[in-house]
């Protein structure tokens, strides 16, 4: 019988933690604070950043918003990254994603204060993720990947030696999960597929662990699992119900593909929360950093 990987309550728990440390740092006359740059009205993204807003506000981060119109400039949005580099309020922010059609999105991430960079998604904290395989990478690391290893591992399942096939080769996700899950204190093995994967399922039936990033609904199916893998389902796209005619999520995992799994981590409920913990412990951790 399949276990539950239970990001709402793992979450929940890395949340209690951090108010405990969120108030240390106040006592020490520091107030960690996270700002968020949203361009435009997409109901998803607008969804995310509210939700790390309430998040703060939950474990006693300030917070501090930027928002534009779907109008904004490149310039625009330039100046909004600029403003949140200089404001001292403002300890580290993000740059919600995906930005819109037109603007340049590596720029925009390229001029995040490398300190300031809550996401981890800045070239140089990318690149200390690359050289720095054992020692500790000082700098906030991914959120969705950090998040992934953190729910694992918080479950009591070992990650050494296995094999682990990820699919989607995405910014916040595919690209960057590989450093981390082969580092020393990690010690996986990864295969990255993608959309030019020739053969997907080959992959997926060897993997111990199939980390599901491609944002395609039920990308995974059973006949692509092996017993007793782990399934991991980062995908989030918007279907409509068949029965209800509401929408709600669709994860890259189909459910029937769950039964030959030991462990997988439900979608909602799963990844999403822990995106959003780890978020929250990136803020934490570069104020202690700042401070010791
Ligand atoms: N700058 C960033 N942009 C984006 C990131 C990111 O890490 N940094 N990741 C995603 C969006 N995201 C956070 O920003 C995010 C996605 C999903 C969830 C979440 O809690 N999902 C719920 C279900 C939500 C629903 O019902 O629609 C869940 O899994 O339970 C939180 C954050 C892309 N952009």
């Amino acid at each position: 019988m399949a276990q539950i990987l239970d990001g709402k309550a793992t979450a929940a728990a890395i949340k209690a933690e951090l108010t405990d440390r969120v108030t240390t740092l106040r006592e020490r006359g520091v107030v960690p604070g996270l700002g968020t740059l949203l361009v435009g009205e997409d109901p998803g993204s607008t969804w995310y950043v509210n939700g790390k807003h309430a998040d703060c506000a939950e474990v006693g981060i300030a917070s501090i918003r930027e928002d534009l119109p779907a109008s904004a400039t490149q310039e625009d949005i330039e100046a909004a990254v600029a403003r949140l580099n200089a404001d001292p309020a403002c300890t580290g922010f993000i740059v919600q994603l995906p930005l819109p059609a037109g603007i340049d999105t590596n720029r925009v991430l390229e001029l995040i204060d490398p300190d300031k960079d809550a996401d981890g998604l800045h070239p140089t904290n990318l690149g200390r993720l690359v050289l720095r395989i054992s020692e500790e990478v000082e700098s906030s690391l991914p959120c969705t990947p950090k998040g992934i290893i953190e729910l694992i591992t918080r479950h009591g399942v070992d990650l050494r030696g296995k094999e682990v096939v990820v699919i989607g080769r995405g910014t916040t996700v595919g690209r960057s999960i590989g450093l981390l899950l082969t580092r020393k204190d990690v010690n996986a093995t990864v295969t990255l597929c993608h959309t030019g994967t020739a053969d997907l399922a080959a992959h997926t039936r060897g993997a111990d662990v199939i980390v599901a990033a491609a944002g395609v609904p039920g990308i995974v199916t059973p006949d692509m699992v092996k017993d007793g893998a782990v399934l991991i389902d980062v995908g989030v796209s918007r279907v409509t119900d068949p029965v209800t005619g509401r929408s709600k999520v669709a994860g890259d995992i189909a459910a029937e593909a769950r039964e030959k799994a030991s462990w997988y981590s439900p979608n909602p409920g799963g990844v999403g929360p822990m995106t959003r913990a780890m978020l929250l412990a990136n803020v934490v951790e570069s104020a202690e950093r700042a401070l010791a």
